[in-house]
């Protein structure tokens, strides 16, 4: 048993955007990695042990969970570099694609959990879903549930194959939120507004319109929507054009069956 607010001895591996965004989510509960492995990890507070390769880790260091989050594409390279450290441990990968029966080729007998979250987990209000492969043990289970659970909401699932389209969906959701804000400031620009409070304007309708669906959980976003739209107003002009079957529900249809078929493009 680990004391309350402790946790086993994690082995992160790749403390980039995404491992540094748990890591972020870990340290504000009081939780910390044991051992980081990144040639340049971002900059974090310790207590901890930083080294540039697998390699590097201390001998006899045993942990409870490894933490995969390196690039998809790496894999092959950083994988039996940890298969020292694995014995008992569960391994939990975060990387888009690599599915549970790759990984488990790759690392022999190891438990794998793998699992999709997304960058707000860095402040604590990420989403998580994750998959438990063959011979996860409850406590292990538990264990992943635990730090994921750090950063933000968890779900799981039995059918691995959904892992896609929440990639595509919640994954990279944030990317797509950034660019509304992003193009709300150039429109803005566009239309006339200083570079800086069209700047503010964006980001706080996009910030305080995501915290009033988070406040509204009784309402669908349809109706906070409706909300907002007079008949014969503004909202109404703008929405007739964004809402046509050609623009956004076209758009963002697509966009999300590209990313899940990237997504299973990428499984190995
Ligand atoms: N970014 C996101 O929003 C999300 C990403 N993911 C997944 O997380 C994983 C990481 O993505 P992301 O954080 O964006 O990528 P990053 O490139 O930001 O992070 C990967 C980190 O791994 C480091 N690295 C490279 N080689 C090794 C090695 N041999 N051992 C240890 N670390 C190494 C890299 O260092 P260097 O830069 O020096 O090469 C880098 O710091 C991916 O698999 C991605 O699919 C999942 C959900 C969301
Ligand atoms: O773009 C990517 O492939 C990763 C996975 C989800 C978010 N970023």
């Amino acid at each position: 048993m680990t004391e309350a607010g402790a946790i086993p001895p994690v082995l992160l591996v790749g403390c980039g955007r995404m491992g540094s965004a748990l890591w972020r989510g870990w340290q504000a509960q009081g939780l910390s990695p044991s051992v980081v492995v990144d040639p340049t990890p971002a900059d974090l507070a310790p207590p901890h042990v930083k080294v540039g390769d697998a390699g590097q880790v201390p001998a006899g260091f045993r942990p409870a969970i490894i933490v995969l989050a390196v690039k998809p594409q790496m894999a092959e390279r950083v994988l039996p570099a940890i298969l020292p450290f694995t014995n008992d441990a569960v391994v939990l990968s975060i990387m888009a694609g690599r599915t549970i029966d790759g990984l488990a080729a790759l690392l022999g007998n190891t438990a794998v959990v793998r699992a999709m979250p997304n960058t707000p987990a860095a402040i604590g209000r990420g989403v998580t879903v994750a998959c438990a492969g063959p011979g996860v043990q409850l406590a292990q289970r538990e264990l992943c549930d635990r730090l994921l659970a750090a950063a933000g909401t968890t779900a799981w699932v039995d059918d691995e194959a959904l892992l896609d389209a929440v990639t595509a969906v919640s994954g990279s959701g944030p990317a797509y939120v950034f660019l509304l804000a992003e193009l709300l400031e150039a429109a803005a620009i566009e239309q006339g507004l200083p570079a800086p409070l069209a700047r503010t304007l964006a980001r706080l309708t996009v910030s305080g319109s995501g915290a009033l669906l988070d406040a509204s959980p009784d309402e669908d976003a349809g109706s906070l929507r409706r909300a907002v739209t007079s008949p014969g107003g503004t909202t109404e002009s703008a929405l007739g054009v964004l809402m046509a079957d050609v623009a956004w529900p076209a758009s963002i249809r697509a966009a999300i069956e590209a990313a899940t078929q990237r997504s299973q493009a990428l499984a190995r």
